[in-house]
């Protein structure tokens, strides 16, 4: 029986790349983000190799994310996975300096749209005792780095959500695993740095990062393990990365 997928934040990065990988092994989809035309583009590609069904979504909306859910075609509406990604770090700025829009966007987006987008599916998941919620946290949210406050914070939130939902999920037929990223080349520092290009390339100068399949590999080997099996947590960080502050080793490859 092929998986019915909802990924959030599939218009780019690590969310695109797990759509690839999911249609790959013939998975049913259900893609969302807010640019309309880069989902649309991609669903487009997607439909060549399997079902997917776009839409765009602002998971900071709570009622969106709720008439989203509510209205999804009858033959969609058993969801197997939810690959909640949609998230973003702004600023790198020492807490003393950040912007409190800044912060709040992402708590709205992180910790606010993954609640939503969990509360919405969670209670079929139950119903039917089948279902894997697939949390993308990051390395942040467990080791702190100077800037990272807020933004740490909010993947903090979803490490310790994570498991928490499992506390309430226990002997039933549901897993729930939190994928912790380091340092990944996708348009996550272009929205760090508020669209300032150069600044984002320069995060990557000279190292080698982790790219976008490194992350989809991982989330879909997590969703292949056999139903009894829960995958708590993975930590997944290039090999010019360890913990500490600053973290990234600037020596060329
Ligand atoms: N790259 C990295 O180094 C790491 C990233 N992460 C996490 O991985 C996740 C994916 O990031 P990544 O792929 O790297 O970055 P990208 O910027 O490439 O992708 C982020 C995705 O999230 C979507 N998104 C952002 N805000 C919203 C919103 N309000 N509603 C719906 N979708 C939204 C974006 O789509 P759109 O703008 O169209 O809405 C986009 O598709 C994030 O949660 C990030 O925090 C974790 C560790 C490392
Ligand atoms: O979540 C992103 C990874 S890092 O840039 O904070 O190390």
């Amino acid at each position: 029986m092929s998986l019915t997928v909802l990924i959030t934040g599939a218009s780019s990065g690590f969310g695109e790349a797990c759509a690839h990988h999911f249609a790959a092994q013939g998975a049913r989809l259900i893609i969302c983000a807010r640019r309309a035309e880069r989902l649309q583009s991609l669903a487009h590609k997607l439909s060549e190799t399997c079902d997917v069904l776009a839409e765009a979504l602002d998971v900071r909306h709570k009622e969106s994310v709720f008439q989203f859910v509510e209205n999804l075609p009858e033959d969609w509406r058993q969801i197997d996975v939810l690959v909640n990604n949609a998230g973003l770090a702004l600023g790198l700025d020492p807490a003393d300096k950040a912007s409190l829009d800044d912060w709040d966007t992402m708590i709205d987006t992180n910790i606010k749209g993954l609640n939503y987008m969990t509360r919405a599916l969670l209670p079929g998941m139950v119903e039917r005792n089948r279902g894997h919620i697939i949390n993308i946290g990051s390395i942040a949210g467990s080791y702190a780095y100077p800037g990272g406050n807020a933004y740490g914070g909010t993947k903090a939130y979803v490490q310790q959500f994570s498991r928490n939902l499992r506390a309430d999920l226990i002997g039933k037929n549901i897993r729930v695993t939190n994928i912790e990223p380091g340092l990944a080349e996708t348009e996550f520092s272009v929205v760090r740095f508020h669209g300032d290009i150069e600044k984002a390339q320069n995060v990557y100068q000279n190292v080698h990062p982790l790219f976008a399949d490194d992350i989809a590999r991982t989330v879909v080997w997590a969703s292949n393990q056999p139903e009894h099996v829960n995958i708590n947590s993975i930590e997944v960080m290039p090999t010019c990365q360890a913990w500490g502050p600053l973290a990234v080793s600037q020596q060329a490859d």
